[in-house]
């Protein structure tokens, strides 16, 4: 028993469960949940990833940059008050951001701050595929890039982070389609 939930089971569920288990695995936005819940059954995880990775590809530029506005800092005042969702609690400390030197912390919040005075969002990055040296390099390449290259980039890692999250709800050897 993996303790993961079937793809069955998932097809199964009345939208106001499904928004309850889902309506984080893209940070604060459950609206993503709430808009593909209709497009069941998915056949398996990743067709429900392909689904909300669409729908966060329809939204406008605006929608786009709302959803990173949704994510709290990496290594932030969140994470220092104990303030983050569990999600994002567990993916920071997989990268090693609660094991910080105070040096590095002051860095991470120094780049944090420049790049959402450049782009209006924060950074977002996959915190579970990266260690804190890679993230806070990620931080300084990225600000180079221009404000619409930046949205993009953040919405592509949001979409790693939303498959992750639902690995950890939905079995994924688990599929609608039958076992030849
Ligand atoms: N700002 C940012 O990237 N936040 C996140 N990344 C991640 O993996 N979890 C988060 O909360």
């Amino acid at each position: 028993m993996s303790g993961l939930m079937s793809i069955s089971e998932v097809n199964r569920m009345p939208y106001e469960q499904f928004i309850s288990i889902f309506g984080n695995v893209v940070e604060h936005c459950s609206l993503c949940a709430a808009a593909v819940w209709c497009q069941r059954p998915f056949s398996d995880v990743s067709q429900l990833h392909e689904a909300m990775s669409t729908f966060l590809d329809q939204q406008p530029l605006a929608g786009k940059e709302g959803v990173l506005r949704l994510h709290p800092d990496l290594a932030g005042k969140l994470a220092q008050s104990r303030g983050l969702t569990s999600d994002s609690a567990k993916e920071q400390t997989s990268a090693g951001l609660f094991d910080m030197t105070e040096k590095e912390r002051q860095t991470m919040n120094n780049l944090n701050q420049e790049y959402k005075e450049k782009y209006g969002f924060p950074f977002v990055i996959c915190a579970r595929e990266n260690k804190k040296e890679a993230i806070l390099k990620g931080l300084e390449t990225r600000l180079k890039n221009n404000s619409e290259e930046e949205a993009l980039t953040g919405v592509a890692e949001v979409k790693k982070i939303c498959r992750l999250r639902l690995l950890d709800i939905v079995d994924p050897s688990s599929s609608t389609k039958s076992a030849l």
